[in-house]
């Protein structure tokens, strides 16, 4: 008799705002192959000499302002939500953090404990980017090979497209969006242009054919950029966003290579300087909110903004807890216990129900 039980994964943050635990977690997150992708000697040298000498400090300042006295917000977040998940399901549900507490092998050992023999792991990253969803289903597979290997895994697909997902994205902005606003600002997440190349299984298509992420491709199972426009586009439809009222950027750069553009803070600077007063900010790419959203839109970008001629800057909050979220998680979930095994993965992609955009 099979045992199923619910795997959900976020990214994770320091244990504490403190500079050695913010060094910590920065170390152990930088040097993952798949956010910092060179080899490792050069990888080793950039971490050690470029980055960990001084960016523990400034990241560490920016922690303290966002810190709760229950913790890290996206820690916390993410333990409320598998709370909640728990609460609906009768089957076991566990979270791990691809980074740093609680790690992925305290909560295979958990599952395996329970007796889980089939795992369904949800990555909370709705798009695929090698730096966090394959980084943290990489994890989970390497760490269940050495404690548990006879616990069958299956991976639910990205989800940037699903109507569940959309439907809870929605709801979440529904009380902003019905206010007066001038521009909605969709900010994911960026990454390197070069993590678009490498992410290609077509090797020919992101970055190198015209409008890349317009023209139909098998590589946009993969692409971070298509799937972040897909979410827009699907947004935009069904909350009645006109053409020309909204735009995207990418935040969060880091190091000197080409990131994906337009760049958040420079997208602030020109929506202002170009005339919008009221602003809305939302991040799709963020389950929970976190530093990236909670300081870097919520206080530095609005700064930028407001600076550069606007008059008010609303961020909206992620999904976090919304009831609409749990109950897109719970459907991924009971489609996953309505039998995948008989399914071939052709049959389990396409009992995935995307947005008709
Ligand atoms: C949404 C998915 C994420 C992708 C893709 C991603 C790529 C990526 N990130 C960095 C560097 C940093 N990110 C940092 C924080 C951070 N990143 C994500 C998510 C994605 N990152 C989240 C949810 C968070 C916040 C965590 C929290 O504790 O709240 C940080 C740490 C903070 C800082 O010092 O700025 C770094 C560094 C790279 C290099 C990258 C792709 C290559
Ligand atoms: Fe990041
Ligand atoms: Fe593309």
């Amino acid at each position: 008799m099979t045992k199923q039980g619910v795997l959900l994964i976020n990214l994770g943050s320091p244990d504490s705002p403190s500079v050695p635990a913010v060094r910590k977690y920065l170390r152990e997150f930088l040097m993952d192959g798949r956010v910092l992708d060179t080899p490792w000697p050069i990888r080793f040298g950039i971490v050690h000499f470029a980055i960990l000498p001084k960016r523990p400090k400034a990241s560490a300042h920016a922690y303290k302002s966002i810190w709760t006295t229950a913790g890290s917000p996206l820690v916390v977040t993410s333990k409320n939500l598998k709370g909640a998940l728990q609460a609906r399901l009768s089957i076991p549900v566990e979270l791990a953090m691809r980074h740093q507490s609680p790690s992925v092998a305290e909560a295979i050992n958990e599952l395996h404990y329970q007796g889980v023999d089939e795992l369904l792991v949800i990555p909370l990253f709705p798009h695929y980017a090698m730096s966090s969803y394959e980084s943290a289903v990489v994890r989970v597979r390497e760490v269940t090979a050495r404690q548990s290997p006879l616990m069958k895994i299956v991976v639910q697909p990205p989800y940037y497209n699903a109507l569940d997902y959309n439907n809870a994205l929605v709801a979440s902005a529904e009380d902003y969006i019905k206010r007066d606003f001038d521009h909605l600002l969709f900010s994911f997440h960026g990454i390197p242009e070069r993590h678009l190349r490498k992410s290609d299984t077509t090797g020919c298509h992101c970055l190198k054919v015209k409008n890349c992420c317009e023209t139909p491709s098998s590589a946009h199972a993969t692409c971070y950029r298509a799937q972040c426009f897909q979410t827009m586009k699907a947004f935009v439809k069904q909350a009645g966003i006109p053409e020309g009222k909204y735009s995207i950027a990418f935040q969060s750069r880091l190091g000197r290579d080409p990131w994906l553009t337009p760049y958040t803070d420079k997208e602030l600077e020109r929506l202002a300087r170009g005339g919008v007063k009221k602003l809305l900010v939302i991040c799709p790419a963020f389950v929970s909110d976190c530093l990236e959203t909670l300081e870097e839109i919520g206080m530095r970008g609005r700064e930028t903004f407001l600076h550069s001629g606007g008059t008010s800057d609303t961020m909206i909050p992620c999904l976090n807890e919304h009831p609409l979220w749990i109950v897109a998680l719970e459907n991924m979930t009971k489609r996953f216990m309505a039998d995948n095994v008989h399914q071939s993965p052709e049959e389990r992609r396409n009992s995935f129900q995307p947005v008709a955009i």
